[in-house]
This record gives C-alpha cells, structure tokens and sequence, in this order.
C-alpha cells in the first residue's frame, strides 16, 4: 500500500470505531479468557493489550479467566490423572489447593501484563469482598468433590474497583457458607459476574473459532445465533464438551440482562478488537431475537 493510502487506511479504522466507542462508553464488558487460550505469553499479551486498550478509550472490562490446561499439568505432576464430569473437574481436596495455586498465579501473571502497559489493575478472586458464594455442586446427582455452584453473587468490591479506575481481574474460587474452598468453572463464574454487574457484553476467549453447527466440518463456523436457535442447538445435541456449558451460560447471561455474547478465538491477535470494532465481527454473536449485531449511528 502507498503510504498516504495506508494513513488514510488507519483513518478508516479509526472512524469506524467511532460508534462502537460511544456505544461502550462508561459501560461493563466481561471478557472469559479461557486457559485453552493461554497457549503463549505473546498471546497472552496480545489479548492483554486489546482489555488495556478498551479500558483506554472508555471502557469498564473486567477479566474473568480459567486456566484449565495449566491446573491440569500440575495435577499431572504430583502424579494423579485429571478427571473430569461434564466439563467440570473432580476436584478432591489435594486438587482444590493446586487449583487454587495455580489459578492465583495466573491471576498474577495477568496483573503483571496488565500494568506492565501502565494500567492499574488488581486481582482478587470470588473469595475477595465475598464476590462468589457457593454450594456444592453435584453433577447429574454425582458427587465431584469440591466444585462450586454460584449461590450469589456480592458485585460490591467490583463496583469499588471500577469507580477507582481499577481493572479487576477475577480468578473462579469462592468460599461455601462454612468458608471452605471451591473451585468453579470460570465459565460459569463470568456469566454470574456480568449478570451481577449488569454488563453490556459477555465474551469468551476460547481456542476454536466459534460455534460450529458441525464440529467436524470447520467451515460451518456460525456467525449469529438467536437465543432460541442456541436453545434448539443444544436440543439437537450440537454442542458437545467445554461448548456445552459456554453456550448453556450464554443464553442465561442474555435472558438475565447482559445485552450482547460472544464467543471468539483467543488464538486469533486482537480478536477482541475485531470483534468490537469493526462492521464485520469476527466468531459467533449470540443474540436476542430482533437485536442486530452492529451499531452505525455517530
Ligand atoms: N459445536 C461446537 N462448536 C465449537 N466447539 C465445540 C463444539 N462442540 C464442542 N466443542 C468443543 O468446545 C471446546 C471449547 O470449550 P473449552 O474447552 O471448555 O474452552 P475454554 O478452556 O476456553 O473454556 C472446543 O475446543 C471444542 O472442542
Ligand atoms: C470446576 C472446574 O472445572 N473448574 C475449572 C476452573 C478453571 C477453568 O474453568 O478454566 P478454563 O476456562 O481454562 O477451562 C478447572 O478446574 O479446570
């Protein structure tokens, strides 16, 4: 490209992020960033500077994230095998305390990025300000040990936290009404906190493209679902694995409130920028009959 072709290109850009920034200002986005898109920490630092840039313009995102992989190879070096139960992990008490070592570090790994890029940020996880109260949760009446199911949810410290100009970064334990510790599939823990927070968008960093109407024929990715179309996929038995709870979060977070969901790549660089600001979008929208996807009006 000419270089003056390549200015005007940046203008372009920028212009057409114009509505997306007043759309989203001084408004709550919840971004999952699911483990499984934690691959690398040049990934991990391309999905960081997209939240910085969105707490930059005007933005509140708050970071909701997993670290699934990494729990799981720690669990392998103390030598046991990872189980898992409809996507959640059974969680006995030596796989409760590396858990919660490992998502803490993780949670300070994510600090560190984000204020490596001059923001402030603090990391708290659902047992901080009693933000995540749970019970235990049973799995088709099977017991897996210590995982949490959120009873309530206390939004007050992020409110605080946000006010302050804070960027807060959640990590999924929280207490039971005994204080003891559990482990909650982050998934699940976004979607309750952007309910709690009222958030205008839900999004979920994962490691596929989107939603898949076949999972084995990858060019049948499906860039807009309505809440009853999501409903009818799941039905059909369409979304298997991790899909499952993610898609199953999705319509609860939009039944109770949160305006938009999205599920995305998290290997793909800026996929969030992408997603928000330009007239295309990228992964899968999940959205309330009659809603359209973009916003045009300056
Ligand atoms: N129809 C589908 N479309 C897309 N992904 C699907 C589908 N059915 C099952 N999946 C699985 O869901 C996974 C995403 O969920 P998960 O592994 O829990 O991710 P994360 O760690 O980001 O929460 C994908 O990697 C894929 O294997
Ligand atoms: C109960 C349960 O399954 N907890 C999850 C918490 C982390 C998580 O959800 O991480 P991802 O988002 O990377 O999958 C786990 O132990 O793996």
């Amino acid at each position: 490209m000419e270089m003056d072709s390549l200015i005007m290109h940046k203008a372009e850009v920028l212009i057409e992020a114009l509505p997306y920034i007043q759309r989203f200002n001084r408004k709550i986005i919840v971004v999952k960033y699911g483990g499984s898109a934690m691959v690398d920490e040049k990934l991990k630092m391309n999905v960081i500077k997209d939240v910085v840039l969105l707490k930059l313009v005007g933005f509140k995102p708050i970071i909701v994230h997993g670290g699934g992989k990494e729990i799981s190879s720690w669990v392998k070096k103390i030598g046991m095998e990872p189980r898992f139960v409809n996507g959640l992990r059974v969680t006995d008490e030596p796989t409760m305390e590396l858990a919660e070592m490992v998502l803490n570090r993780v949670n300070k790994s994510l600090v560190q990025l984000v204020q490596e890029l001059g923001v402030k940020a603090v990391g708290i996880s659902g047992k901080d300000g009693g933000l995540l109260n749970v019970e235990k949760k049973l799995s088709d009446g099977q017991d897996i040990g210590y995982v949490g199911n959120i009873k309530k949810v206390n939004p007050e410290l992020l409110f605080d936290l946000l006010e302050k100009d804070f960027l807060p970064i959640v990590c999924p334990i929280g207490y039971d009404d005994n204080f003891d510790s559990y482990n909650i599939n982050a998934d699940d823990a976004a979607c309750a906190i952007a309910k709690a927070v009222k958030a205008e968008k839900l999004a979920f960093l994962t490691d596929v493209e989107g939603v898949y109407r076949d999972f084995n024929d990858k060019s049948s990715l499906i860039s807009e679902l309505t809440l009853e179309d999501a409903e009818k996929f799941i039905a059909e038995g369409n979304a298997g694995g991790g899909m499952l709870p993610k898609l199953k979060n999705c319509i609860d977070a939009l039944q109770e409130g949160v305006s938009r969901v999205h599920i995305l790549d998290g290997r793909i660089p800026h996929c969030l920028l992408l997603e928000i600001f330009t007239n295309k979008g990228i992964g899968t929208a999940i959205l309330k009959s009659g809603e359209e996807r973009y916003y045009h009006e300056v």
